[in-house]
């Protein structure tokens, strides 16, 4: 489904990403660990279309997408969240959904002032949509509380679900244990599963809760100083020897 080659980022002198492979097929929860500093978030914003990397290939569905620009990415169905929440926080949590769906709202100025049919249709079929997620995600009782006054795990998942209502094909998580509790955590890890083996959709996350990352990957890609260093199930990964020396020994 994604498939990087010799992906390299650099900030000046410094190289961030050098040269990393990667692949991940549909229906698939990958995770990519590494110590702190080692290029993950980087290779994420590659993928992502915040940054353009400085040489490499990526291709989403065997079209290349390292061109583009991130909102085009997003609408092929390459959808992520950040390591810091970023919600509207003064919106409710429903609005939030909601904006989040505004390239699928039919809104041009004649349709959005007189309220047209086929408006008042697409905006049933968001709010429909937003409700659905709000459920999954176990929100659908803050529907109508603003978004920062909502828990920190609550935001979490109300930024997951802000991605699903946009209907993606691979959802990357930047940390999104980060902060967490365990019971939290734990919750996350059910969620994350149900969108997989419910909604089909397929993972993409960087994630330093060994726990979680062993206990829901079927595939970890390690990154050492912007090299990719491994990749492996979970058993392969926690008996790499390299792995160990370069990550997990540290532990
Ligand atoms: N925009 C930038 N400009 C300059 N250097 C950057 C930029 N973004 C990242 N770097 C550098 O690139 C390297 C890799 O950083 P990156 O954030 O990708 O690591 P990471 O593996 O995600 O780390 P962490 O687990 O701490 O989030 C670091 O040395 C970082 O300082």
């Amino acid at each position: 489904m994604l498939n990087a080659k010799n992906l390299t980022m650099c900030f000046g002198g410094l190289v961030a990403v050098d040269n990393v492979e990667l692949s991940i097929d549909k229906h698939q929860i990958v995770s990519m660990i590494g110590p702190n500093g080692a290029g993950k978030t980087t290779v994420f914003n590659c993928l992502s279309g915040f940054y353009k990397p400085t040489s490499g290939e990526i291709l989403f569905e065997n079209n290349p997408i390292h061109n583009l620009p991130g909102f085009k990415i997003a609408r092929k169905g390459l959808v992520r969240t950040f390591q810091h929440v970023r919600l509207f926080k003064e919106m409710t949590a429903i609005e939030n959904l909601l904006v989040a769906q505004h390239y699928n709202l039919n809104t041009n100025l004649f349709s959005g002032l007189f309220k047209t049919p086929s408006f008042r249709k697409s905006e049933a079929i968001a709010l429909d949509n937003a409700a659905f997620w709000l459920e999954q995600v176990q929100l659908i009782q803050m529907a109508n509380r603003p978004a920062g006054n909502l828990a920190y795990g609550q935001q979490r998942r109300l930024e997951i679900a802000r991605c699903m209502v946009t209907h993606p094909k691979l959802l990357m998580l930047d940390e999104p244990a980060a902060g967490l509790n365990p019971k939290e955590t734990n919750e996350l890890d059910e969620l994350i599963l149900m969108l997989r083996n419910e909604n089909g959709i397929t993972v993409l996350l960087i994630e330093h809760d060994m726990k979680l990352v062993m206990g829901i990957s079927d595939k970890i890609i390690v990154i050492n100083q912007g090299k990719h260093l491994a990749t492996g199930t979970p058993d392969e990964i926690k008996a790499n020897r390299e792995v160990i020396n370069a990550y997990l020994g540290e532990e």
